[in-house]
């Protein structure tokens, strides 16, 4: 690469995935180096059908990342919570900066909390995860599929075709949405999917040089608790779109992680943590997932295929 010819961020172009690039830009700046962004359209935005089976599998991530191996863009930047664990020796996974917010949040019409909802109350949500967490806790509510960015979900909930819908803290504070928010979830009410707060920012695997650029945006703390999340989601052989729930925290030298296995009806909840060093965070998602897989994990994830 040229000193002078500006690193080429691939990026989505919703506002939720343009403002992560231009953060990604922003980041780079401050080091020195001049970037331009490279925006593609995905199927995941192009496609409003709810996402079913594998069919949904990278459905966010796989332009972006062609865009790297078609040589248009020398990196990629992700939400990490959307991009397949499964390994493809093609990309490295070169920076994972300091997370956002972890959490989900409810928005509600009617600025009802989810306790006091009323009986059958329409929740707008495509994720398996947070459904299976919502109908463990209150099944009586009616979980609908919504799809499309984060503006266009509250212009539905907005138009009264939800009561409630459930959003990622960290995209709606990003896009300085957070006014919208009816109620901040615990992790006892809902936890996370594997990965949700953070970006993943790729480039080709041979190209060390953006590799070693990217590497002053690492945070080594956010890599260890997304890599045991990561880890524990492929140990139990579940995509993005399987009713598992995982957050992982860092105290010292140590490393928390803690993990659901939920079935879509929410009727049964698996949950196991454990804890264990910093430095092993695969050794603890094999751990625990080992530890889930033993309560009766299998049957369920197989189900929400
Ligand atoms: N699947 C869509 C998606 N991917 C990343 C975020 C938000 C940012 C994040 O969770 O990291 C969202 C929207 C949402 O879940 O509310």
């Amino acid at each position: 690469m040229h000193d002078s010819a500006p690193i080429r961020l691939a990026t989505r172009r919703s506002p939720l995935a343009l403002w992560q690039a231009n953060w990604v830009a922003d980041q780079l700046l401050q080091q020195g180096h001049r970037t331009e962004l490279v925006l593609l359209t995905s199927r995941g935005d192009t496609d409003q059908a709810p996402i079913d089976g594998t069919r949904g599998v990278g459905f966010f991530t796989k332009r972006i990342q062609q865009a790297l191996v078609e040589g248009e863009a020398d990196v990629a930047v992700h939400s990490l919570k959307d991009l397949p664990t499964d390994p493809d020796e093609r990309f490295a996974l070169a920076a994972i900066p300091p997370r956002a917010a972890v959490g989900d949040c409810l928005i509600s019409g009617s600025d009802h909390t989810l306790a006091d909802l009323p009986n059958g109350s329409v929740i707008g949500t495509g994720s398996r995860r947070r459904a299976a967490q919502l109908l463990h806790m209150r099944s009586d509510l009616q979980v609908r599929p919504i799809r499309g960015n984060v503006q266009s979900r509250l212009e539905k909930l907005a138009s009264g075709e939800f009561d409630a819908i459930i959003l990622a803290e960290a995209g709606l504070s990003r896009l300085e949405m957070t006014q919208h928010v009816t109620e901040r979830l615990t992790l006892e009410q809902m936890l996370p999917a594997p990965g949700q707060g953070a970006l993943g920012i790729e480039t080709r695997a041979d190209n060390p040089i953006v590799t070693s650029v990217l590497a002053s945006l690492d945070d080594r703390e956010t890599r260890a608790c997304v890599t045991a999340e990561r880890t524990l989601l492929s140990h139990l052989s579940g995509g993005c779109l399987a009713p598992i729930a995982a957050l992982a925290t860092v105290a010292g030298d140590q490393l928390t992680l803690r993990a659901l296995v939920l079935s879509t009806d929410g009727k049964t909840r698996l949950e196991h943590s454990a804890i264990g060093a910093i430095d092993q965070p695969n050794e603890l998602a094999v751990e625990v997932g080992n530890q889930l897989l033993s309560q009766g994990a299998e049957p369920l994830i197989k189900e929400a295929r």
